[in-house]
This record gives structure tokens, C-alpha cells and sequence, in this order.
């Protein structure tokens, strides 16, 4: 890394100072933009409803094939039914990540990311009323339209950042391009207020529009956590993918391993990736994160309310599973034993057969279990060491929480979201140690300096091997 001289910082500066201009002329025009469709989309609904009128009786079939102005010329019930309807942002993200560049790849990353959204009063005369009840949910699935992405193309293999270049089917990932640009968010809401949401443990930027949220309701939403559902450990195989010659990646299915401890205490119940699987990548750790948290408080107290003993799959005492269930267990055994990677390049080596496997339905009784595939927890990079020069921390001191008053009356910097340095220098860690850089920037940019903002800091910083360093924390 050369040393970096002031006139560099200057100049960094200055195009900074650009770059917030463009930004509130991208807004400004963006509001007249969104006025003018407002109007638009008003005009044209009260034009297709007279058209439906008249057209009624002589509908196409749904699923039909269209040009795309036939779609929107359709009426919106037809529109409805063939999956075609336009949708209308409920409200806009205002989150503490202004730009793609640095925002988490996902809400776990970093739980002090904040934003908040407020329920457009175009959507609903009375938005708090829609929102009645939502503070009784402790989190809450965003779905939104990655509209930063540039552009509306998409293909159908993807290189997700974590596999360090390797290739996957879209779907199984959670990439911004796809077909129809949604995004998905499992967030914390913090508190309601009127007609905003204040949210937390997010990975959205600025200006994100929302399509719609949902409570997040353990009960139908995660099947670990059904009503009645026993912990248990198990090992789990791999699960077997269809994949193109020149894509050497597999899915694998990573094991959840749901260790209860002693029968009757309930305690130690962990969700974690198991040990006896092999497949692992360098400075892999695996994470624990708020929502597996969740997921397994809820299995701890479930299992502490119920009457049924809990078991270990793997031991070999007369566990009290029916002999039914047992059966099933061994299944799933031989399975793994059968398909067991023994290394890391095994995952590359193995060439997986144009057929698709089904994956082993983990099940116990009526219940049933989730799986992953093995590199979201134990992906070929690992996480980064984060450091920070003495310059960067006293930098970063001197801002202050959104409410403090300035103790040095000197127009200190001011967070918007962040509510304390603790908080600031928290993010900044779970944002770099997440190594926020594309496959590009980290193979062919390693020695560029990386700048990214959080809340009303830029940070600037570089990578060495294994660890990032921030430079920089100044007012943005
Ligand atoms: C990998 S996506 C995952 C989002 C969501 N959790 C999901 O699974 O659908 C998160 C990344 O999308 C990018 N992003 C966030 N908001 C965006 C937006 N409005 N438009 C385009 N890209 C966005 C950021 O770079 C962020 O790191």
C-alpha cells in the first residue's frame, strides 16, 4: 500500500463533494419524476377501467401470450390474473447506506444498519392505520425492487461473492439481477411511529422502493420452529444439484445440527453448523446470527413446554423415536454416508450428474426441517480481520448520536441513524469483515483504496491479506 499523501485525501474530498451534488439533483429529479408518473398512472388506471368497461365479455384467455404494450393496455383484472400488473412502491427505504458500495450483502451482517419507512400516504389515506398490530412482530420480510441495479438483464448462472468466483444457479442465490429485480429482507422493526416503520439489520441503500412488507411469523415462516417441533440432532448429506459441465459447483446441504443436550433439560440446544461435516473453507467461522438466535430460543422453549423427550439421531442408545422414524433416520445415514465429501476440493472436483436428486426431507414426525447449502456457512473466503488507524478512530470520536447535543460546540459531525460511535465502529466491523468488495475489486483492484458510507461518514479503507484497514472517517 503506498503512502497516501494529503493532496490524495484532498482530491478524494472534492470528488466527494461532487458526488453529494449529483446525488440531491438525482433526487430532485427523481421526485418530479414520481410526481409526473403519479399523475400518469392516474390518468391511464381511469382510461383502462373505461376500456375494461367497454371490453368486458371478450377477454383474453389468462396466460396467453402478449407484446408488452398489449400488456399495458390491459384491463387490471386481466392484468391480475396473468401475473402482469404494475406495481406501486408503498413507501421508500431511507437507510443509513446511501450507496450499493458497502451496504451488507445481507440483513445479518451487520444489526446496526438502520432505515425506516414511511407508508406513503398515495398508497393509503391513513397509513398508521395499515399499520396497526406490526408492533406486536419482532421482525418483518421487506420485499422491495432493487432499483440501483442498472439495468434489467439478468442470466441464469451467477457468481455469488462469497464463492470467490464460482458459479451457481441464480436461484439458488440471493442476487439483485433476476428476472423482475425483487429483493427480500428479513428486518428487525424497532419501533412504529405514526406511519413509519423504524427498522434495523438491514441490507438496503437509500431510496429503495417498497413493494410490500410482511410480519415474520416463526410459525409458518421457518419450518424449524413449527409448533411442536422437537430439537434433535442430525447429519445431513448433500444435496445433489444438476449443474453444466463447465460449473464445477455443487449445492451441498449443509447440516443443521440441533444438539438438545440432556433429554429432559432442553439446554445447549444450538443451530450450528455440525462439526463432522467436512467440507470447509479457509477462516471459515461459522456464525450464529440474531435470527438463528431466534429460531433457537423458540426451539428451547418449545422443547422446555413439551412433554416428548428429546432426542440425539445419532445415539445409539434406544432413543425414544418410533421404530417407524428410526427407519427413516438410517435412510438418511446411509444417505450421507453414501454421498460424504471428504475436502474442500471435492466440491470443485465433483461433477454432479444431469439428473436432479431430490433432497432428503428431513423429517421428524409431521415436522420438518430446513437445509442449506453448505457454502452460505462455510464459503471459501472467510471473514476479515478489521482494523483501524489511531488517525480513523479519532476521527470517528468525533461524531455524535442523532440527539446528544454538541459538547464542543465546534458543528461536531452528526449521525442520522447510528446511535452512538460504539454502534458506528460496530458497523464498520461487520461491514469489512464481510469483505464488502466484488470478485473484481478483490482480484484485480487489491492495492485501490475502497470507500463506502455509512449513515454520515465516508470511510475509506484498503485490503491486505486477511484484514482491512480504514484510513479515513469523515463527515459526509
Ligand atoms: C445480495 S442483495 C440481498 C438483498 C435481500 N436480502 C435479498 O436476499 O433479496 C444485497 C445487496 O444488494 C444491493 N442493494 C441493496 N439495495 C439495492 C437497491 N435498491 N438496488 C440495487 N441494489 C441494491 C447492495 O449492494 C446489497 O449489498
Amino acid at each position: 500500500m503506498p503512502p497516501l499523501c494529503e493532496s490524495c485525501f484532498d482530491h478524494v474530498d472534492k470528488l466527494n463533494q461532487q458526488v453529494s451534488v449529483m446525488r440531491k439533483e438525482i433526487k430532485n429529479l427523481r421526485q418530479m419524476l414520481e410526481n409526473a408518473v403519479k399523475s400518469h398512472r392516474k390518468y391511464m388506471t381511469s382510461l383502462l377501467s373505461a376500456v375494461s368497461n367497454v371490453s368486458q365479455g371478450d377477454n383474453q384467455p389468462p396466460y396467453q401470450q402478449q407484446s408488452l404494450s398489449e400488456k399495458t393496455e390491459m384491463a387490471p383484472n386481466v392484468s391480475l390474473e396473468q401475473g402482469t400488473i404494475q406495481t406501486v412502491p408503498i413507501g421508500y427505504i431511507r437507510s443509513c447506506f446511501s450507496a450499493k458500495n458497502g451496504t451488507p450483502r445481507q440483513p445479518t451482517v451487520c444489526g446496526h444498519s438502520r432505515a425506516t419507512l414511511c407508508i406513503q400516504p398515495s398508497v393509503f389515506n391513513n397509513p398508521d392505520q395499515a399499520l396497526m398490530g406490526l408492533e406486536q412482530f419482532s421482525h418483518v420480510w421487506v420485499i422491495f425492487l432493487f432499483h440501483k441495479n442498472g439495468h434489467l438483464s439478468y442470466k441464469p448462472k451467477v457468481k455469488p461473492p462469497r464463492l470467490n468466483g464460482q458459479r451457481v444457479g441464480l436461484y439458488s442465490t440471493r442476487t439483485p439481477h433476476r428476472p423482475n429485480a425483487l429483493g427480500l429482507t428479513l428486518a428487525r422493526v424497532d419501533k412504529i411511529v405514526g406511519d413509519t416503520v423504524h427498522l434495523s439489520g438491514i441490507d438496503m441503500i437509500d431510496g429503495t422502493p417498497v413493494l410490500d412488507i410482511k410480519p415474520y411469523i416463526s410459525d409458518y415462516d421457518s419450518p424449524l420452529s413449527r409448533p411442536g417441533a422437537e430439537p434433535y440432532q442430525m447429519d445431513v448429506g448433500q444435496l445433489e444439484t444438476a449443474a453444466a459441465p463447465q460449473d464445477e459447483v455443487m449445492g451441498d446441504v449443509l447440516s443443521i445440527r440441533m444438539n438438545s443436550g440432556s433429554p429432559s433439560s432442553g439446554k445447549d440446544t444450538s443451530f450450528a453448523r455440525d462439526e463432522s461435516t467436512k467440507v470447509t473453507g479457509p477462516n471459515s467461522s461459522p456464525r450464529t446470527t440474531l435470527k438463528d438466535e431466534a429460531i433457537t430460543a423458540d426451539v428451547e422453549k418449545r422443547s422446555e413446554a413439551s412433554s416428548l423427550p428429546v432426542a440425539d439421531a445419532n445415539a445409539d442408545s434406544a432413543a425414544p423415536f418410533s421404530k417407524e422414524l428410526r427407519n427413516v433416520l438410517v435412510e438418511v445415514k446411509a444417505y450421507i454416508n453414501d454421498t460424504e465429501l471428504t475436502s474442500e476440493k471435492d466440491i470443485t472436483k465433483s461433477k454432479r450428474p444431469e439428473t436432479t436428486q431430490c433432497n432428503p426431507r428431513l423429517c421428524y414426525g409431521e415436522e420438518e426441517y430446513s437445509t442449506i447449502a453448505t457454502w452460505i456457512r462455510a464459503p471459501p473466503v472467510g471473514n476479515l480481520e478489521v482494523r483501524f488507524t489511531p488517525h480513523a478512530l479519532s476521527e470517528l470520536a468525533k461524531f455524535i448520536p442523532p440527539q446528544h447535543s454538541d459538547p464542543t460546540g465546534n458543528d461536531c459531525p452528526r449521525f442520522k441513524f447510528l446511535r452512538s460511535q460504539e454502534e458506528a465502529l460496530a458497523a464498520i466491523r461487520a461491514v469489512l469483515s464481510a469483505d464488502p468488495r466484488s470478485i473484481y475489486r478483490r482480484s484485480r483492484c487489491e492495492d485501490r483504496l475502497f470507500f463506502f458510507t455509512l449513515d454520515t461518514a465516508d470511510i475509506t479503507c484498503w485490503f491486505g491479506p486477511g484484514f482491512a484497514e480504514v484510513l479515513r472517517v469523515r463527515r459526509v
